[in-house]
């Protein structure tokens, strides 16, 4: 029989943990065929070092898959393709993949947002598409060494609702086989608009701040800006008729307050480090293009937007 072709593009932060663990694990069951795609200096060291993964998790921690790329366009048939790049390299990535892909081909966003789905259907309009959201937290701590502190991550995936009897059943395998903590649901949209109500609000009110979360949730002014953006998202979660719960905008607080107080956010450090790109746009984004297309209001959000893209900052 021949082995399913999984492909992992983007070593980083997220694709560096979880294609680890996909990959360690096939060192030894040899069920699949493996592909990591990396670019650089970060192929460079993983087709000489395998890929490294510093994790309580993981005592032997180097792994080296079957074939590693260096171009999307050299790989080939794949049956399932793991896509674990920052946003702003998703459409990119996704015109790439679009010659090498055949018609059974399964993609997996290893990303957070809640449009990521709809861009990739933009650039790959027929293809199963399974909508994620991941819980890790893990970096680049050099060129093909990745670092993992705190809980295991998990991956909630759902099933295309355009192609929703799409076989995913030698997946859920694959995330058996590979010790993954995994949940996978018919409907997975609830859990990535449940997580982008956290990580849009927090992520822009600290980035426009560079406060913390703990901040976020005990100052007046920038509580009120989360619960502002919040409110924006949930009418549009209403509309597309989206079941979060009621107390969603309570529940994002009481979350928020589990981190430590000066837990920053992704968007914060990349925003105020200075770095060329960030996401901004997954975050901010995502909520005025709804919006429009909806027929609702995002005054609010459009203006945290052009605050922290103005460099403006409010102490
Ligand atoms: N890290 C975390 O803890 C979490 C991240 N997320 C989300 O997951 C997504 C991925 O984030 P993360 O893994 O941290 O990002 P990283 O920046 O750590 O990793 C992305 C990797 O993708 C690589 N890449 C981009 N384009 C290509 C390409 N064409 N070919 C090969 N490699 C490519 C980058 O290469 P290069 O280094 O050359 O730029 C980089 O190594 C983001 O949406 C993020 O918000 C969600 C939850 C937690
Ligand atoms: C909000 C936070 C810190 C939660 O883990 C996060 O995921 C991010 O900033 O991207």
């Amino acid at each position: 029989m021949n082995k399913k072709h999984i492909v992992v593009i983007g070593l980083g932060g997220v694709g560096g943990y979880f294609g680890f663990k996909i990959n360690q694990a096939n060192e030894t069951s040899e069920k699949y065929r493996i592909t990591f795609v990396a670019r650089g200096e970060t192929y460079e060291k993983v087709k000489k070092d395998g890929l490294v993964l510093l994790s309580p998790e993981h005592p032997n921690n180097q792994t080296y898959p079957n074939v590693i790329e260096e171009h999307i366009n050299d790989i080939k048939n794949p049956d399932l393709v793991f896509i674990a790049v920052k946003e702003y390299d998703l459409e990119n990535v996704c015109k790439q993949l679009l010659p090498v892909i055949n018609k059974n081909t399964v993609l997996i966003p290893m990303m957070n947002g809640a449009d990521i789905y709809d861009r990739i259907r933009k650039i790959i309009p027929d293809h199963a598409v399974l909508p994620t959201c991941i819980y890790v937290a893990s970096h680049i701590k050099e060129r093909g060494t990745v670092e993992h502190k705190g809980k295991a991550g998990k991956m909630i995936i759902g099933r295309d609702p355009q192609h929703f009897f799409t076989d995913v059943k030698w997946i859920i395998d694959l995330f058996e086989d590979s010790k993954v903590d995994f949940d996978f649901k018919d409907d997975s949209l609830v859990d990535i608009w449940t997580k982008f109500f956290f990580i849009a609000s927090f992520g822009l009110v600290t980035a426009k701040h560079n406060s913390s979360i703990g901040t976020v949730c005990s100052d007046a002014e920038q509580k009120n800006e989360a619960t502002e953006i919040m409110k924006e998202m949930k009418q549009i979660t209403d509309q597309k008729g989206i079941e979060l719960s009621e107390d969603i905008i309570e529940k994002t607080f009481e979350k928020a307050l589990t981190f430590p107080f000066e837990t920053p956010t992704s968007l914060q450090l990349d925003v105020h480090s200075g770095k060329k790109e960030n996401e901004l746009e997954l975050f901010a984004g995502a909520i005025p293009k709804y919006g429009k297309e909806l027929n609702i209001e995002t005054p609010f959000t459009q203006k945290v937007f052009q605050e922290i893209k103005g460099g403006l900052q409010v102490y």
